[in-house]
């Protein structure tokens, strides 16, 4: 088993053109692969304009969607795994954020429905009200690829600590965010974050956004980047498009986590985190 394996995280602008944006996800992910990533992740809403106008529009159920099938294919005919950032899915009469997960031969191994649903209202700034549109997800993700166990969250899940101790606990070594956080919440938290939620867990996150657009009324805030499991960030972007490389190491997890051994350290006779 390969200790040390080098990601992708691909930040695309999104327009307001579903097939566009398919298209530039699938030539980013083809480049990356070209250029030896293993793991090749997309933003959250990767195929769709973060509006609530868009979403039930751009929506696609699983087992006919055009943009999974495509997906699938890439990762088949590449041999990677792409963890794809987030679509709208439909089930039924029902609406999620969902990211799904496939392996190197095209199979989805895990999807992740957002679990916490951004409802905000910073005055004068920043509306956003996901749960008119979507259903919550019920399940916190880890999945097994051949390299670690793998933590999958969307964006506003990354607020809750809790759910990345469980994932932590269920025994992922890199937690995969794909997220769209605004130019309002963006600078005053995502960094943040980004090194917490990797210092709580001692775990890399790699957080993937897509890339500003001042078109429209949201705007995202761009700099994917990964955090190491000290809380250094190793690699960053900007706000434009671009591909994040960077390298996961497990070792490197493992000589902190003997250095600085607080997970060891939990008082687990006082407290515990579950799942319900
Ligand atoms: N799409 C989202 O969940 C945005 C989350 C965000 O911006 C935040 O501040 O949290």
């Amino acid at each position: 088993m390969e200790r040390v394996f080098k990601i992708a995280l691909c930040q695309i602008k999104v327009e307001n053109d579903k097939e566009k944006n398919i298209e530039k996800g699938i030539k980013y992910i083809k480049e990356a692969a070209k250029n030896g990533a293993k793991l090749i992740c997309l933003g959250e809403m990767f195929n769709c304009p973060y509006r609530k106008e868009t979403f039930k529009e751009y929506a696609e159920e699983e087992k006919n969607s055009k943009t999974l099938k495509i997906i699938s294919k890439v990762a088949k005919e590449n041999k990677v795994y792409v963890i794809a950032g987030s679509i709208p899915e439909k089930e039924n009469d029902k609406y999620y954020n969902t990211s799904f997960v496939f392996d190197k031969e095209g199979n989805v191994i895990a999807k992740h429905r957002k679990i916490h649903l951004y409802d905000v209202d910073i005055k004068g700034k920043v509306f956003v009200k996901e749960s008119d549109i979507f259903s919550y997800g019920q399940d916190i993700t880890v999945f097994d690829t051949e390299y670690c166990k793998i933590g999958l969250s969307i964006c506003y899940d990354i607020r809750f600590p809790e759910v990345f101790r469980i994932m932590e606990q269920k025994g992922a070594k890199l937690i995969v965010v794909p997220a769209a956080f605004n130019i309002v919440t963006g600078p005053m938290h995502w960094d943040l974050l980004v090194k917490a939620r990797a210092v709580d867990n001692q775990v890399y996150i790699a957080a993937v956004s897509p890339a500003r657009n001042y078109d429209e009324k949201y705007v995202i805030y761009g700099h994917s980047k990964v955090s190491d499991p000290l809380g250094n960030i190793v690699d960053s972007l900007d706000e434009k498009e671009g591909i994040l490389y960077s390298e996961i190491n497990l070792d490197y997890i493992s000589k902190v986590r003997e250095e600085l051994p607080l997970l060891k350290h939990r008082r687990s006779d006082l407290y515990e985190v579950k799942i319900k």
